[in-house]
């Protein structure tokens, strides 16, 4: 890439609508996420954070009772009319509850990197993860079930899995919230890594001071609707003195947006 040019855009989401049983949820959303930039979703409970990434991963649109408009499109791909060539870029962490908990975690990284990678990717990128998982101290559960795993452990695997093979879009719902601090700091340091290897990183949290210090981006959601997209000046400028941080931001919005 020229040094001048805009860097692709990951994730482009367009008039996006979403409803279940004609409750809206989702409502006109708009933003673009380029490749290289790690941003935050942030918002209270039931903003639409978790539907949102539902969307992004293309689940939401086989779900009873939903309905869905708009368009996503992934690495140029728009998910209803190229459905595998969009889904192939993206790694999404499945929610723990989500896992094949007969497999071991050995397995079920073999059986993802048989689905998705070449038999000339696969070996590589099966090193790549089992050297993640070590640096996220899941290496002595690899050989054992999912079924027996704690919460955190399962989180950690659901990673190891998203991030299989270098996925160009990564989508991360709430995953650092139950990581224990030296995995969780390993975990930055690769979604980082991952960043500056082009990656495009969403993740949804509500850890608003490892946001501020973390992220490029903050996309704040409420009822569904873009409230705020503050840029990593903004984010610089909240943790100077005076401000109060990201939180005082955010509380601030919220109250503007809907009074007390
Ligand atoms: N399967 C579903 N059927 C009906 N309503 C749903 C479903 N899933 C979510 N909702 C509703 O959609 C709204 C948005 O929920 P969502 O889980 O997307 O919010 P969230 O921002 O991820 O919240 P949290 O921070 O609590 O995880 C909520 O009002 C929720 O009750």
């Amino acid at each position: 890439m020229n040094r001048l040019e805009s860097p692709p855009v990951a994730l482009r989401i367009s008039a996006l609508r979403l409803a279940y049983g004609g409750r809206p949820v989702l409502d006109s959303l708009d933003f673009e996420l380029p490749a290289g930039q790690v941003a935050g979703l942030i918002g209270p409970n039931g903003a639409g954070k978790s539907s949102l990434i539902r969307a992004i991963g293309g689940a939401a649109g086989g779900m009873p009772g939903v309905q869905i408009s708009g368009q996503i499109e992934l690495a140029g791909h728009c998910i209803e009319r190229s459905r595998i060539q969009a889904l192939a870029t993206l790694g999404l962490a499945l929610p723990p509850e989500q896992l094949p908990t007969m497999l071991s975690g050995r397995q079920a990284l073999q059986l993802l990197t048989d689905l998705r990678l070449s038999a000339e990717q696969g070996p590589a990128a099966l090193q790549e993860s089992e050297s993640l998982a070590g640096r996220l101290g899941l290496c002595p559960w690899l050989d054992q079930p999912i079924y027996g795993y704690s919460l955190g452990t399962r989180q950690k695997l659901a990673i190891v899995l998203a991030l299989l093979g270098e996925p160009p879009l990564l989508v991360l719902d709430e995953v650092l919230n139950g990581l224990d601090p030296m995995s969780a700091l390993a975990l930055k340091d690769e979604l980082r890594a991952r960043a500056d290897r082009g990656a495009a990183v969403l993740l949804a949290t509500h850890g608003l001071e490892v946001a501020e210090r973390f992220l490029d981006r903050c996309l704040l959601l409420q009822d569904g609707r873009l409230l705020a997209d503050w840029d990593s000046a903004a984010l610089r400028r909240f943790r100077q003195p005076g401000h109060g941080g990201l939180e005082k931001a955010v509380v601030e919005r919220l109250r503007q947006a809907r009074p007390l």
